[in-house]
């Protein structure tokens, strides 16, 4: 690796800047860094040897000597910038325990409660002398939230509520440390006054107590069991039969029930659904594009090591790096890192604008902030999941062991797909939206991540050489164009449907597989555009500006090859121009391949963070693996009582026959 980073053309150093926000940012993220990994007490365990239980208990104990010991210790709290940043660019791959009570939970109530209700709860909860969790899914719904049956119906005479599930799959299940961790729940049910129903609402409820730890009456609380990951985390199950709490409990920034039984709304209905835009627009760079990060990493420097096999007959074997099938498997990837998140940024700034609008009573960028967030986080999560499997998979067998710290990586990020919103209803929400644009366009000017609708004039690709497809405004024209194409094909056959008479959810329902197309198609002329535009504005030496704009072309690229029926079918791209698509895309990898090591050490995750055999800074690979499979414990005894048990049996039935 050394030998690599020796012809890297870049300053690293630089490149790793720019990813954090500048050269402050990343001094104060090391801070963080060396300050919590190097405190024996809170670094990563091996944790691919570990049992399930041994995770939880080992999760929950660094946890609560980070935020109780640590942190205090430094002046930090778990939301000082400084520690946000640390878990949000270099998330320990949910290898943390209270994630929801410091992601969800916190922030929730800080969205829903009045003031008076943060002054009571959120000391507590930042002290963690209440744990809590966000409990809004269902065992028998988690998509669907007007079908939520948990109730909470108004008590006038003891101005309570009584919360309760009145059936099994009206139980909360899923929230993420509720299963053994938390003593309360922010917790949604629809409330009911005299028998009306005015949908879902925020209730704090306290589901413990604080002494024993022990479940309070009418509450059944406990783990879902094993996952496919998330191993650390107690995703619970929890049943409330009949549990009264205080009128005051219902979280009442947006609406409140006064002591009669009158209900009072404050703010839009939807305001309910806040919480979820807000960690849509913020957990993908620590959920999925950091995960994408660090198996990018763990790839790269592995393939870089491992020699396999000869390319030229007769000579010694090479890096698989050499191979262009193994470089059209990685290079791509670290591309997609670099370009996805600078646009995670944009989503993760444009949230941060609307509550500044919403300060001022102003939701009115709310549409577009849940349809954008909506299909980001579908498209981001899917593109960053599938792409951890097949770096996983380019690392051949051991890329199958635990010891390669990727099965453990992907099994955190690919959940990503599903919670807060699965993907498809999420793409199906920003189509829409989108729908609605397209329908408007002619008559309303189109602004944010739909302005390019604004440009309806056909047209077709003029680029006649391979050179021609590296520049990026050849680029973003080709996925603006692609979009905009495609939305209006869909919105025609939407049209066209109820115009002979069929239902608008049904023809809603048909068009649906096309409406998903066109949302990837929309979040990936949104990317594009980001960072491309991101690049021509940003100063840095030509050297690292040269390898982002080579990254943002072959992100590009490889989008436009993996989908070249559309651009044929929009009649944008003539089938000679997707072969010289291709052989640029081809002529990228070659380019970028010398960078290869130097674009994922600038990530700057410590071997600690990425637990990995295979991805540790200095390649040394073989002792590493061997040293690791030495602690299984399938290793304590030379002969295990198990291989006792076969040799019994053997023997025995051999002197049966
Ligand atoms: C699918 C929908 C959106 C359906 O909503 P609906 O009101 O039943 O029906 P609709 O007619 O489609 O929408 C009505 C209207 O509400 C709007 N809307 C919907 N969602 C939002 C939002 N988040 N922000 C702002 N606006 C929103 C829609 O755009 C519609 O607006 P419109 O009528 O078109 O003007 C909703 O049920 C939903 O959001 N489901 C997903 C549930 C979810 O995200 N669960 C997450 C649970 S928490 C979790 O997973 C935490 C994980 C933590 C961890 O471990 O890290
Ligand atoms: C690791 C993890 C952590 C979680 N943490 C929490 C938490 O802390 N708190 C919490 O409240 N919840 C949590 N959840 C639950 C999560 O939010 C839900 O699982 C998620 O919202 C999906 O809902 P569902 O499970 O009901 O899926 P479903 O909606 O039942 O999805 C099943 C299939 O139906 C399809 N489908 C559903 N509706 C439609 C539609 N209208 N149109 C087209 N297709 C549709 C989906 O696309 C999917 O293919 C967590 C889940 C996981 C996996």
């Amino acid at each position: 690796l050394e030998k690599e980073r020796g012809q890297v053309n870049f300053n690293v150093e630089e490149l790793t800047n720019i990813y954090d926000g500048g050269a402050e940012e990343t001094k104060l993220r090391r801070k963080v860094a060396d300050v919590i990994q190097n405190d024996p007490e809170v670094r990563c365990k091996d944790i691919g040897m570990m049992t399930r239980e041994e995770r939880y208990i080992d999760g929950v104990r660094r946890c609560v000597y980070l935020y109780k010991v640590l942190l205090p210790r430094e002046g930090w709290t778990p939301v000082s910038k400084e520690v946000k940043d640390y878990f949000k660019y270099r998330n320990i791959g949910k290898e943390r325990s209270f994630g929801v009570h410091a992601g969800v939970f916190i922030p929730c109530l800080l969205s829903f409660g009045s003031d008076e209700q943060i002054a009571k709860w959120l000391p507590l909860a930042m002290q963690f002398q209440i744990i809590g969790t966000y409990a809004q899914t269902e065992m028998g719904h988690g998509t669907f939230l007007r079908g939520l049956q948990t109730t909470a119906t108004y008590d006038k005479k003891n101005k309570e509520f009584v919360i309760n599930c009145p059936e099994i799959s009206a139980m909360k299940w899923w929230p993420g440390d509720l299963g053994k961790s938390a003593n309360h729940a922010l917790l949604m049910a629809q409330l009911v006054i005299d028998g009306k129903k005015y949908g879902m609402h925020p209730f704090m409820v306290q589901i413990r107590d604080l002494t024993t730890h022990m479940p309070l009456p009418g509450i059944t609380v406990g783990d879902i069991g094993n996952k496919v990951g998330f191993e650390t985390t107690d995703n619970g199950f929890l049943h409330l039969n009949q549990v009264r709490i205080p009128r005051e409990n219902l979280l009442c920034k947006n609406a409140e029930v006064k002591p009669n039984g009158t209900y009072l709304t404050k703010a839009s209905d939807k305001m309910v659904y806040g919480s979820m835009v807000r960690l849509r627009a913020i957990i993908l760079e620590s959920e999925a594009v950091s995960a994408l990060g660090k198996a990018c990493t763990i790839a790269v420097r592995y393939s870089l090591v491992r020699c396999q096999g000869e390319l030229e007959p007769g000579k010694p074997e090479v890096s698989v790096m050499e191979y262009m099938t193994q470089q059209k498997k990685l290079l791509p990837y670290v591309a997609m890192t670099y370009v996805t998140h600078f646009a995670c940024l944009k989503l993760s700034n444009q949230y941060n604008a609307f509550t500044r609008e919403m300060d001022n009573n102003d939701i009115s960028g709310l549409p577009e902030l849940h349809a954008l967030s909506a299909g980001m986080k579908a498209v981001v999560s899917e593109q960053c999941s599938d792409g951890i499997e097949i770096l996983r998979k380019s690392c051949g067998g051991h890329g199958y062991s635990n010891a390669s710290g990727i099965p453990i990586i992907w099994s955190s990020a690919v959940a990503c797909c599903t919670y807060e919103g699965e993907n498809t209803v999420m793409l199906l929400q920003c189509a829409r939206y989108l729908v609605k644009c397209i329908n408007q366009v002619q008559t309303t000017r189109m602004v944010g991540s739909v302005a390019y609708l604004n440009n309806m004039t056909q047209s077709t690709c003029h680029v006649d050489s391979v050179s021609g497809f590296k520049q990026l405004d050849v680029l973003v024209a080709c996925f603006q164009y692609r979009a905009r194409e495609v939305l209006k094909t869909a919105a025609l056959k939407l049209s066209h449907l109820t115009k002979h008479g069929m239902a608008s959810y049904n023809a809603w329902n048909q068009s649906s597989v096309e409406l998903v197309n066109v949302v990837k198609a929309h979040i990936t002329q949104f990317i594009v555009t980001t960072f491309a535009s991101g690049i021509t504005e940003l100063e840095c030496t030509k050297p690292v500006k040269n390898v982002l704009q080579q990254l943002c072309a072959l992100y590009a690229l490889s989008c436009i090859n993996a989908s070249t029926g559309d651009f044929l079918k929009v009649g944008y791209l003539s089938p000679r121009q997707c072969d010289l698509a291709h052989e640029a895309e081809l002529e990228l990898l070659s380019c970028i391949r010398p960078n290869a090591v130097g674009l994922v050490d600038a990530f700057d995750f410590s071997d600690d963070l990425l637990q990995s055999c295979l991805g540790a800074y200095d390649g040394n690979v073989y002792e590493r693996l061997f040293a690791w499979a030495k602690k299984s414990p399938l290793n304590k005894t030379e002969v295990t009582i198990y291989q006792q048990y076969i040799q019994i049996r053997l023997i025995g039935r051999r002197k049966a026959f």
